[in-house]
């Protein structure tokens, strides 16, 4: 017989025994440690561990052609996942030096206690492995292989299976003290996260002592005018490692631009992308990010909306500086000139306008990817009424991979029918000098259940995303899942029944749209925003002209006929920013690894799944 086929003989003769330990060590693994880049070389050293565990207690040695190329297959897999794990090799490479000293000088000094040569040479992989993980998993990884040894071999004494003399095999207790580093490092990895999260809800930024904010752990802000030469936005909070670009916030601006019935301004301007701070070759630093979204029409804006001071003749001589002082109705226009001490409506409707979501729009592109990559959540949104015309109630429910083809439509409806009605209405009202409002949903597949709170009325998730859906201009009306028709039915037909299948806990229905006190339930997020007719009318509604005080028609120029398709755009920004802060307001995380790892953990440890 060959060596080869001496060492392998325990393992040939046990094929079911040793593939159902390796398959039990693999599972432990994968269930304790998860999809990480490091678990690679965790799987080959518990598959190959065990082989070799098997092959010692039947023959007290550790075949060379194993234990020889094992640390450089460690070392490259460790290696490779260093960069994502955010890990160097140093502490590997530590670790294995310091195992390798420990058991060769134990080998050395006492040849006769049961230590081999080929334990010293494993000693080196399970060193790459503790060491990796670090001093505490190294220290702990001693304490397990010494302890159980000892009791292992207290215990066969004491039943008279062994006496002192005895050779016991050394490679079963190095591999099960390594194999209990690793698990009890994920589960401590697992405590951790939970502490770190109560932590930072305690001193969550936004989470002022005076009251409730709408964001807890992300704080945002935009600034510039509708003609001005860009809006900025900035978000603070977001953790590091989160992969976005200058393509994809453009990418979320052109979908802004969507919509049958948005006016010619649409057309021409365009929106140019420009990511100020925050983020490095694709991928987010964790500090604030700043992102500018600039107006090509801005040359013509120069003067009118110029910073500095402007000589007032150049101004007179500026038809578009012409005083907008006939205040719409439904705009902001009478109230912001009363509020701010101006004398026409110019400063009002340069702040007022919706040309201030294409910042939000940008900051929920960040919030998007975000949440994709911590958590696999996926937002969307589709039009669901536009003036009269609705999807009817039995529509099928748009999915993540609908989003395509609702952006491809007119209307951004999802149901064809309806969507050509839209636009056929659209055109009607524009005919007439009209203008319509309409009604968006937006929905979040894949949320965990627990987001938000029913314990105090700012933490309630409902609460902070009627906020911040209500913070669109012109949406005067928010519902989570069936809202105001739930409140129509009787209770029998208003909730939604639970019931437990293979797949997990669910409900037979929707109607919740997602949220239960305060908190997502686990199934689809639902919500509704209803936005008011566009307020500039071309058919113009009576007003007055604040310089006279006489009756006047209303400012009519150039606007919208409705914005509804794109307010779905904005709507889903918002929602994305508001999900984000309640992601990491539940899980925490400085990175976004470590929020997806802090998920997971949580989502495992449900009592009821
Ligand atoms: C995406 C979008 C586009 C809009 N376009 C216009 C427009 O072209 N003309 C207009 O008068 N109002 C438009 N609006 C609505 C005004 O911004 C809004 O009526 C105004 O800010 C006052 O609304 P409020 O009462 O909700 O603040 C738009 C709103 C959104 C969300
Ligand atoms: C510019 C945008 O929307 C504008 C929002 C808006 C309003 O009053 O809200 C009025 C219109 O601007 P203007 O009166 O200059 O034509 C829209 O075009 C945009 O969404 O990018």
């Amino acid at each position: 017989m060959s060596e080869t086929a001496s060492w392998i003989e325990p393992v040939r003769g046990r094929p079911v025994a040793v593939a159902a330990v390796v398959a039990a060590v693999l599972g432990l693994l994968f269930w304790r440690v998860g999809p990480r880049p490091e678990l690679a070389a965790f799987a080959l050293l518990g598959a190959v561990g065990t082989v070799l565990a098997f092959v010692d207690a039947a023959t007290r040695t550790l075949p060379e052609p194993l234990t020889l190329p094992l640390p450089f297959a460690l070392a490259g897999l460790l290696w490779l996942a260093s960069p994502q794990e955010g890990r160097s090799l140093a502490g590997a490479l530590l670790g294995a030096v310091a195992l390798f000293g420990f058991y060769g000088v134990l080998w050395w000094f006492s040849p006769d206690r049961g230590i081999g040569f080929g334990d010293v040479v494993l000693s080196v992989s399970l060193g790459l492995v503790l060491g990796w993980m670090g001093v505490a998993a190294v220290v702990t990884g001693l304490l397990v292989i010494h302890l159980s040894g000892a009791v292992w071999a207290l215990g066969l004494l004491v039943l008279g299976r062994a006496t002192r003399g005895s050779e016991l095999p050394y490679g079963p207790f190095l591999l099960a003290g390594t194999l209990a580093a690793i698990l009890l490092r994920a589960l401590a990895g697992a405590a951790r996260a939970g502490h770190a999260v109560s932590q930072q809800v305690d001193a969550g930024p936004g989470r002022s002592p005076e009251g409730g904010r709408i964001a807890v752990m992300l704080r945002w802000l935009t600034a510039g005018e509708s003609h001005g030469p860009a809006l900025v936005a900035i978000v603070e909070g977001m953790p590091a490692g989160v992969r976005v670009t200058s393509a994809d916030v453009a990418e979320g601006l052109r979908r802004r631009r969507l919509g049958h019935g948005r006016g010619a301004r649409m057309k021409f301007e365009q929106d140019k992308v420009s990511i100020l701070g925050g983020v490095r070759h694709g991928s987010t630093l964790g500090g604030p990010i700043a992102i500018e979204v600039g107006n090509t029409e801005w040359p013509k804006w120069e003067t009118v909306m110029s910073a500095d001071p402007v000589d007032p003749d150049v101004l007179a001589a500026q038809a578009r500086n012409a005083p907008l002082s006939r205040p719409r109705p439904g705009h902001a226009d009478l109230s912001g000139i009363q509020k701010y001490a101006f004398d026409d409506a110019r400063p009002v409707l340069e702040r007022a306008s919706a040309r201030e979501t294409a910042a939000r729009v940008a900051l929920g592109e960040v919030a998007r990817a975000f949440l994709r990559q911590a958590v696999g959540v996926e937002v969307l949104s589709h039009v669901v009424s536009l003036g009269e015309i609705a999807v009817p109630a039995d529509a099928p429910l748009p999915t993540p991979e609908d989003l395509e083809a609702i952006d491809a439509t007119p209307a951004r409806c999802f149901h064809a029918e309806t969507d050509a009605a839209m636009v056929a209405h659209v055109d009607e009202l524009k005919r007439a000098g009209d203008t319509l409002g309409g009604v968006v949903e937006v929905l979040a597949y894949n949320l965990p259940p627990g987001l938000g709170s029913y314990v105090h009325w700012d933490r309630r998730l409902d609460a902070r995303l009627a906020g911040i859906l209500m913070g669109i201009q012109a949406i005067k009306g928010v519902e989570v899942g069936d809202g105001f028709e739930t409140a129509r039915r009787p209770g029998t037909r208003a909730h939604d029944e639970i019931e437990s299948t293979p797949e997990g806990v669910h409900r037979r229905t929707n109607r919740a749209g997602g949220i239960e006190g305060g908190m997502t339930n686990g199934e689809v997020l639902r919500v509704r925003a209803a936005m008011k007719p566009i307020s500039t009318v071309p058919r113009q509604l009576d007003t007055i002209d604040v310089l006279t005080g006489e009756p006047a028609k209303a400012i009519n120029q150039r606007s919208d006929v409705t914005a509804v398709p794109a307010a779905g755009v904005v709507a889903e920004a918002m929602v994305a920013l508001c999900l984000a802060d309640a992601v990491l307001e539940k899980f925490g995380g400085d990175t976004v690894e470590e929020t997806a790892r802090n998920a997971r953990a949580y989502l495992e440890s449900l009592v009821v799944k």
